[in-house]
């Protein structure tokens, strides 16, 4: 057995370094764009490992706007700057797809373990979610959505503390699988914590081994066929389920259904629509709260702000619980009159939610900075290159909600938390509401603090800039201390 172990270390590791060895000390190419030297491997090893780290670190040791390395085979080009950063985002040529697949990881495509499916296609992926997340649904469910909330908040007890990154994740894990596919589904506590390992599963699959070598039969290989099997598996007995159901409900499962939706196809939709939900929904619910258990005066202002909706809004009694009176609210009202929330949202998404985005140029060369980027290279840019940049966010690693809204601040400092040019996210309305929800519902209902293990109050911790799928916090963990102040 430990033979066994040994030979195969020994082969990745001659592979490894037969790979290095092609690329090793490859100077300047052609295009002159800089070219890191070193051992590719090891370049490609860091990048998928700590992307933050490496491009930060390397845009400053080489002074240049763009650098190249390789992946395996594959040509990359780090990008910063404005020039680049237009290009990238708005360049017809470019394809946001395979980059995705090959450099991010924990994606789940159904694909990969139905050889006989379709394709995975973005543009199809969007025109479908769009059925399923807009005004008419978010009306339709947001009832039932506070009620799961509420019902998880139950569980809290009248005081005690909670873990933002556990406790919000799964809250929003629930409220975006309720969302994405059936009651049936949804209601089944069982079945919603078997998704959930699945999709952690999914999430620790995505390591550089399981990246750089997706065929060797290791851990990441393994993990990541279990968790898209079990998906798949699980998914498809409700669809079928809801084939059959006599009466056709308003359930995004029905709704694709209806729109005659082949089961692989649906699958898709709802695995993708989760997989966000999960990372970034859940990643900056929590860091919303965390922020606020610090910044009482922004607090007591988002405080001040709900109340006054439910005053103009909701036409229910004082005596009903605030979900209740919370689900009155008309989706417009959420969507419009939260200027407060909304600076919130926007201000820890400019702090947290820095993603490394990728593209790859699909049609002829073209110059960008002066330089030549060859047809059939990838291109990565991580947010954070205008987002935690002095020159457009004054003291960028300040919690300031209200720079958005103050005057000498850059009005023209991009914010691009949401995409921007040719790809924006297709979930921005869905994932705003359900944060606003979840805030609006704890700002409501709890007095609390952020407290470290034993109690003290503390200060927000910095974010893992290299936790690529959940940006958790570096350090000592943080708890919510809280106590119910309303039902
Ligand atoms: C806080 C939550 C979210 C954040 C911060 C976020 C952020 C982003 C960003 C930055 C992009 C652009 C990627 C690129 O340029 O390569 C994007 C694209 C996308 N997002 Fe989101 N997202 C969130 C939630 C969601 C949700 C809940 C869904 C599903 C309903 C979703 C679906 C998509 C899709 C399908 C795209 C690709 C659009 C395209 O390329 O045409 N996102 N998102």
């Amino acid at each position: 057995m430990t033979f066994q172990y040994t030979q195969a270390a020994l082969s990745s590791l001659l592979l490894c370094l037969g790979i290095s060895y092609v690329y090793l000390f490859p100077g300047i190419d052609a295009a002159e764009i800089h070219t890191l030297r070193g051992f590719s491997i090891v370049n490609a090893w860091t990048f998928l490992n700590k992307r933050y780290d490496f491009l930060r670190s390397n845009f400053e040791k080489t002074g240049h706007n763009l650098f190249a390395f390789k992946i395996m085979q594959h040509k990359v080009i780090a990008i910063s700057g404005d020039e680049a950063r237009k290009i990238f985002f708005n360049n017809s040529g470019l394809n946001s797809t395979d980059g995705a697949m090959l450099l991010r990881g924990g994606i789940p495509v159904v694909k990969d373990v139905k050889a006989d499916i379709e394709e995975f296609n973005l543009t199809e992926l969007n025109k479908r979610l769009l059925k399923i997340v807009h005004r008419g649904r978010f009306k339709e469910i947001m009832p039932t959505l506070f009620n799961d909330i509420h019902e998880r908040m139950e569980d809290w007890g009248s005081e005690g503390k909670m873990s933002p990154f556990k406790d919000i994740y799964e809250l929003v894990f629930l409220m975006t699988v309720r969302m994405a596919s059936c009651q049936e589904l949804a209601n089944d506590p069982a079945m919603i914590r078997k998704m959930r390992d699945l999709y952690w599963k999914l999430e620790k699959s995505a390591t550089p081994v399981g990246l750089l070598f997706p065929w060797f039969p290791g851990t990441a290989k393994k993990n990541k066929e279990q968790a898209i099997n079990g998906l798949y598996e699980m998914l498809s007995h409700y669809v079928d389920l809801r084939r059959e159901a006599d009466v056709p409900s308003l359930d995004a499962i029905d709704v694709l259904i209806a729109d005659g939706m082949d089961n692989s196809s649906i699958i898709q939709v709802i695995m993708s629509m989760v997989f966000a939900g999960f990372i970034n929904t859940g990643m900056i619910s929590s860091w919303v709260l965390v922020y606020l258990g610090t910044a009482d005066a922004w607090k007591d202002r988002a405080i001040a702000e709900i109340q006054s909706l439910i005053d103009a809004h909701a036409n229910t009694t004082f005596s009903e619980p605030i979900h209740r009176r919370l689900s009155a609210i008309p989706i417009s009202a959420w969507e419009d009159e939260m200027p407060v929330t909304e600076s919130i949202i926007r201000e820890t998404l400019r702090i947290v939610g820095n993603p490394t985005l990728f593209r790859r140029n699909f049609s002829d060369d073209f110059r960008v900075c002066g330089k030549t980027i060859d047809k059939g290279a990838f291109m990565t840019y991580n947010i954070a290159d205008v987002h935690l940049n002095e020159r457009f966010y004054s003291n960028p690693l300040k919690f300031d909600p209200g720079r958005f809204n103050v005057a000498g601040e850059d009005r023209n400092a991009p914010f691009l938390a949401w995409g921007t040019g040719r790809h924006p996210c297709t979930g921005m309305k869905t994932a705003k509401l359900e944060i606003k929800m979840i805030v609006a519902l704890v700002l409501c209902r709890y007095d609390y603090k952020l407290v470290d293990g034993s109690g003290k109050p503390v200060k927000p911790p910095q974010v893992n800039m290299n936790d690529n799928h959940q940006r958790r916090p570096k350090g000592e963990p943080c708890f919510i201390e809280y106590r119910k102040v309303a039902e």
